[in-house]
């Protein structure tokens, strides 16, 4: 199958009531089990920023991590992990951000990204926002440059495109 001919749709499963009920789920399972897709995913996923001198692409575990390494290789770019708290063995700056209910943290070492780089945030699907405005968050500490976010799945009207409005978005499926 060539790249232009995969609807990346076929790939995502739909599933009704998790992990609560009344949340539909985007199952990526189902895109990971097929080379082809996943191609297709990196380089649509690389498409806007090829020739952008992408230096670092920095996801959030779990998912993020996923499409974020494989997508610094294509860039040619290092690949900067941001994780839970107490993960990382190295010195780590910290960012905690609210959600609906509680707070949580997320790091990432201290010579993850120095001043200036250039930055490509990834992850596999944007809903509020939460996630990669607090990488964002995180990354500016270090006086990255954070050139775009981007996402296999943006999940419209959960208020992730307005708060993540300062940065270019590149999306490669919408649900409304
Ligand atoms: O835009 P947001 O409201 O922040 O939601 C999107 C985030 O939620 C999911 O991660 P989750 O926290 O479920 O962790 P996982 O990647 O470990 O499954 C998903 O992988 C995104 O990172
Ligand atoms: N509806 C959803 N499906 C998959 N992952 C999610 N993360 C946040 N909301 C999600």
């Amino acid at each position: 199958m060539t790249d232009a001919s995969i609807d990346l749709r076929d790939y995502i499963r739909d599933v009704p009531d998790f992990p609560k009920p009344g949340i539909l789920f985007r199952d990526i399972t189902p895109l990971l089990k097929s080379p082809a897709a996943m191609s297709a995913v990196i380089d649509r996923l690389a498409a806007p920023f090829e020739g952008q001198n992408i230096e670092v692409v920095a996801a959030a575990e779990a998912r993020g991590f996923i499409f974020a390494a494989p997508l610094a290789i294509r860039l040619n770019a290092a690949f900067v992990p941001i994780r839970k708290p107490g993960k990382l063995p190295f010195a780590s700056h910290s960012l905690t951000y609210e959600l609906e209910y509680g707070t949580d943290t997320v790091q990432m070492h201290v010579d993850g990204v120095a001043p200036m780089q250039r930055v490509l945030v990834l992850d596999d699907l944007l809903a509020t926002g939460g996630t990669v405005d607090a990488c964002c968050q995180l990354l500016e500490k270090c006086d990255a440059e954070i050139v775009g976010c981007a996402f296999v799945i943006n999940l419209k009207g959960l208020g992730g495109e307005q708060r993540l409005k300062k940065y270019p978005l590149h999306s490669l499926l919408t649900y409304e």
